[in-house]
Protein backbone atom coordinates (compact mmCIF):
# COMPACT_ATOMS: atom_id res chain seq x y z
CA UNK A 1 0.00 0.00 0.00
CA UNK A 2 1.46 3.65 -0.93
CA UNK A 3 1.33 6.33 1.89
CA UNK A 4 0.53 10.00 0.90
CA UNK A 5 1.48 12.22 3.42
CA UNK A 6 -0.83 15.70 2.83
CA UNK A 7 1.41 18.45 3.09
CA UNK A 8 -2.37 20.37 4.51
CA UNK A 9 -1.01 19.29 7.88
CA UNK A 10 2.90 20.62 7.36
CA UNK A 11 4.29 23.32 9.21
CA UNK A 12 4.07 26.00 7.02
CA UNK A 13 6.48 28.39 8.49
CA UNK A 14 8.91 25.52 7.77
CA UNK A 15 7.90 23.46 5.14
CA UNK A 16 10.88 23.08 3.23
CA UNK A 17 12.22 20.96 6.83
CA UNK A 18 8.99 19.00 6.51
CA UNK A 19 9.43 17.78 3.09
CA UNK A 20 12.92 16.75 3.49
CA UNK A 21 11.48 14.65 6.50
CA UNK A 22 8.88 13.09 3.93
CA UNK A 23 12.20 12.74 1.73
CA UNK A 24 13.69 10.54 3.77
CA UNK A 25 10.61 8.74 4.94
CA UNK A 26 9.02 5.29 3.38
CA UNK A 27 6.23 7.50 1.86
CA UNK A 28 6.08 7.27 -2.11
CA UNK A 29 3.27 10.03 -2.59
CA UNK A 30 3.10 13.89 -1.75
CA UNK A 31 -0.74 14.73 -1.65
CA UNK A 32 -0.89 18.50 -2.42
CA UNK A 33 -4.89 19.58 -1.51
CA UNK A 34 -5.87 22.33 -3.46
CA UNK A 35 -9.08 24.14 -2.32
CA UNK A 36 -10.53 27.17 -4.12
CA UNK A 37 -12.64 28.43 -0.95
CA UNK A 38 -16.17 27.73 -3.28
CA UNK A 39 -16.02 23.86 -4.03
CA UNK A 40 -14.75 23.66 -0.41
CA UNK A 41 -15.45 26.45 2.36
CA UNK A 42 -11.41 26.66 2.65
CA UNK A 43 -8.54 28.10 0.92
CA UNK A 44 -5.06 26.20 0.55
CA UNK A 45 -2.06 26.06 -2.02
CA UNK A 46 -1.96 26.89 -5.66
CA UNK A 47 0.30 26.28 -8.83
CA UNK A 48 3.72 28.61 -7.74
CA UNK A 49 3.48 25.98 -4.59
CA UNK A 50 3.60 22.81 -6.31
CA UNK A 51 6.19 24.48 -8.66
CA UNK A 52 8.18 25.34 -5.63
CA UNK A 53 8.08 22.11 -3.78
CA UNK A 54 8.84 20.32 -7.22
CA UNK A 55 12.00 21.69 -6.92
CA UNK A 56 13.01 20.24 -3.67
CA UNK A 57 10.89 16.50 -3.80
CA UNK A 58 11.20 13.78 -5.99
CA UNK A 59 7.78 11.72 -4.65
CA UNK A 60 4.98 11.55 -6.97
CA UNK A 61 2.76 14.63 -6.64
CA UNK A 62 -0.73 13.86 -6.18
CA UNK A 63 -2.70 16.37 -6.80
CA UNK A 64 -6.15 16.66 -5.18
CA UNK A 65 -8.14 19.37 -7.29
CA UNK A 66 -11.36 20.54 -4.33
CA UNK A 67 -12.11 23.47 -6.96
CA UNK A 68 -15.09 24.38 -8.89
CA UNK A 69 -14.56 24.70 -13.27
CA UNK A 70 -11.50 21.93 -12.75
CA UNK A 71 -10.73 22.24 -16.46
CA UNK A 72 -9.11 26.37 -15.86
CA UNK A 73 -6.48 24.75 -13.71
CA UNK A 74 -4.91 21.38 -15.00
CA UNK A 75 -3.02 21.90 -17.53
CA UNK A 76 -1.50 25.25 -14.69
CA UNK A 77 -1.18 22.04 -12.24
CA UNK A 78 -0.20 19.67 -14.74
CA UNK A 79 2.99 22.10 -15.68
CA UNK A 80 3.84 22.85 -12.36
CA UNK A 81 4.81 19.42 -11.69
CA UNK A 82 1.56 17.14 -10.98
CA UNK A 83 1.72 13.70 -11.88
CA UNK A 84 -1.45 12.46 -10.55
CA UNK A 85 -4.37 15.06 -10.95
CA UNK A 86 -7.51 13.91 -9.30
CA UNK A 87 -10.79 15.95 -10.16
CA UNK A 88 -14.22 15.63 -7.72
CA UNK A 89 -17.22 13.97 -10.10
CA UNK A 90 -19.23 17.09 -7.89
CA UNK A 91 -17.12 19.93 -9.73
CA UNK A 92 -18.23 19.44 -13.29
CA UNK A 93 -21.43 18.58 -15.16
CA UNK A 94 -18.44 17.29 -17.83
CA UNK A 95 -16.26 15.33 -16.03
CA UNK A 96 -15.32 12.65 -18.63
CA UNK A 97 -13.84 15.79 -20.83
CA UNK A 98 -11.85 16.54 -17.69
CA UNK A 99 -10.02 12.98 -17.37
CA UNK A 100 -9.53 13.03 -21.05
CA UNK A 101 -8.27 16.17 -20.75
CA UNK A 102 -5.36 15.45 -18.01
CA UNK A 103 -4.54 12.18 -20.01
CA UNK A 104 -3.83 13.99 -22.91
CA UNK A 105 -1.38 16.32 -20.76
CA UNK A 106 0.69 12.82 -20.10
CA UNK A 107 -0.44 13.07 -16.19
CA UNK A 108 -2.41 10.37 -14.72
CA UNK A 109 -6.15 10.87 -14.11
CA UNK A 110 -7.75 10.82 -11.26
CA UNK A 111 -11.55 10.91 -10.55
CA UNK A 112 -12.58 11.51 -6.30
CA UNK A 113 -16.07 11.64 -5.23
CA UNK A 114 -17.42 13.21 -1.60
CA UNK A 115 -18.86 10.39 0.95
CA UNK A 116 -22.64 11.43 -0.22
CA UNK A 117 -21.89 10.55 -3.68
CA UNK A 118 -22.16 6.65 -4.55
CA UNK A 119 -20.02 4.39 -7.00
CA UNK A 120 -22.74 4.23 -9.46
CA UNK A 121 -22.24 7.48 -11.31
CA UNK A 122 -19.11 7.10 -12.13
CA UNK A 123 -19.27 4.02 -13.53
CA UNK A 124 -18.76 5.30 -17.52
CA UNK A 125 -15.45 6.91 -16.66
CA UNK A 126 -13.94 3.96 -14.73
CA UNK A 127 -12.23 2.03 -17.80
CA UNK A 128 -10.05 6.07 -18.62
CA UNK A 129 -8.99 6.52 -14.80
CA UNK A 130 -5.96 5.94 -13.62
CA UNK A 131 -6.68 6.29 -9.72
CA UNK A 132 -10.39 6.66 -7.69
CA UNK A 133 -10.02 8.63 -4.42
CA UNK A 134 -12.39 7.43 -2.10
CA UNK A 135 -13.51 10.55 0.28
CA UNK A 136 -13.59 9.22 4.12
CA UNK A 137 -14.52 12.79 5.26
CA UNK A 138 -16.04 15.66 3.63
CA UNK A 139 -13.61 17.60 1.79
CA UNK A 140 -12.51 20.98 3.25
CA UNK A 141 -10.25 20.61 6.37
CA UNK A 142 -7.51 18.39 7.84
CA UNK A 143 -8.39 16.23 11.42
CA UNK A 144 -11.89 15.30 10.72
CA UNK A 145 -12.93 11.87 11.66
CA UNK A 146 -13.17 8.60 9.54
CA UNK A 147 -16.65 7.84 8.30
CA UNK A 148 -16.61 4.17 8.65
CA UNK A 149 -19.53 3.24 5.88
CA UNK A 150 -16.86 4.29 3.57
CA UNK A 151 -15.26 0.61 3.81
CA UNK A 152 -18.58 -0.75 1.86
CA UNK A 153 -17.94 1.82 -0.98
CA UNK A 154 -14.03 0.83 -0.81
CA UNK A 155 -15.36 -2.83 -1.09
CA UNK A 156 -17.50 -2.38 -3.64
CA UNK A 157 -15.41 -0.29 -5.94
CA UNK A 158 -12.81 -3.13 -5.39
CA UNK A 159 -15.37 -5.58 -6.61
CA UNK A 160 -16.07 -3.74 -10.13
CA UNK A 161 -12.15 -3.21 -10.65
CA UNK A 162 -11.72 -7.00 -10.22
CA UNK A 163 -15.24 -8.07 -11.86
CA UNK A 164 -14.45 -5.92 -15.21
CA UNK A 165 -10.29 -5.95 -14.82
CA UNK A 166 -10.01 -2.52 -14.43
CA UNK A 167 -6.18 -1.36 -13.50
CA UNK A 168 -7.07 1.63 -11.80
CA UNK A 169 -5.81 2.53 -7.65
CA UNK A 170 -8.13 2.88 -5.06
CA UNK A 171 -7.04 5.66 -2.67
CA UNK A 172 -8.77 7.07 0.69
CA UNK A 173 -8.34 10.14 2.22
CA UNK A 174 -9.44 11.60 5.41
CA UNK A 175 -9.40 10.38 8.65
CA UNK A 176 -6.02 7.91 8.55
CA UNK A 177 -4.39 6.57 11.40
CA UNK A 178 -3.38 2.93 12.46
CA UNK A 179 -6.58 1.56 13.35
CA UNK A 180 -8.33 2.92 9.87
CA UNK A 181 -6.00 2.15 7.70
CA UNK A 182 -6.20 -1.57 8.41
CA UNK A 183 -9.81 -1.35 7.44
CA UNK A 184 -9.00 0.39 4.34
CA UNK A 185 -6.66 -2.05 3.32
CA UNK A 186 -8.97 -5.06 4.18
CA UNK A 187 -12.05 -3.37 1.91
CA UNK A 188 -9.14 -3.35 -1.01
CA UNK A 189 -7.43 0.80 -0.50
CA UNK A 190 -4.10 0.70 -2.61
CA UNK A 191 -3.18 4.50 -1.71
CA UNK A 192 -3.63 6.00 2.25
CA UNK A 193 -3.84 9.80 2.03
CA UNK A 194 -2.75 10.99 5.92
CA UNK A 195 -2.36 14.29 7.34
CA UNK A 196 -2.78 15.32 10.89
CA UNK A 197 -1.80 11.26 11.59
CA UNK A 198 1.38 11.94 9.95
CA UNK A 199 2.56 15.60 11.11
CA UNK A 200 1.42 15.54 14.56
CA UNK A 201 3.84 13.00 15.48
CA UNK A 202 7.76 12.28 14.03
CA UNK A 203 6.98 12.39 10.04
CA UNK A 204 9.34 9.17 9.62
CA UNK A 205 8.21 7.04 12.52
CA UNK A 206 4.55 8.17 11.58
CA UNK A 207 5.00 6.92 7.80
CA UNK A 208 6.59 3.51 9.12
CA UNK A 209 4.30 3.26 11.86
CA UNK A 210 1.14 2.94 8.77
CA UNK A 211 3.81 0.55 6.87
CA UNK A 212 4.19 -1.83 9.75
CA UNK A 213 0.54 -2.34 10.25
CA UNK A 214 -0.95 -3.07 7.32
CA UNK A 215 2.21 -5.38 6.67
CA UNK A 216 1.17 -7.33 9.65
O1 LIG B 1 -8.44 16.33 1.17
C1 LIG B 1 -8.28 16.58 2.34
C2 LIG B 1 -9.26 17.42 3.09
O2 LIG B 1 -10.23 17.84 2.22
C3 LIG B 1 -7.02 16.09 3.06
O3 LIG B 1 -6.21 15.39 2.15
C4 LIG B 1 -7.37 15.20 4.25
O4 LIG B 1 -8.29 15.80 5.08
C5 LIG B 1 -6.14 14.79 5.04
O5 LIG B 1 -6.20 15.20 6.35
P1 LIG B 1 -6.42 14.21 7.61
O6 LIG B 1 -5.56 13.00 7.38
O7 LIG B 1 -5.99 15.06 8.75
O8 LIG B 1 -7.88 13.85 7.64
FE1 LIG C 1 -6.88 15.44 -0.06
Amino acid sequence: MIIAPSILSANINNLEEDIQKIEKSEAQYLHIDIMDGHFVPNLSFGPNIVQSLRKISTKVFDVHLMVENPDEWIEKFATAGADVIGVHYESSPHIYRTLTEIKKLGKQAEIVINPATPIGVIEEVLPIVDQVLVMTVNPGFGGQAFIENMLDKIAKLDDMKKKFGYQFKIEVDGGINEKTIQKCKKSGANIAVAGSYIFAGDIEDRVKKLNDVIED
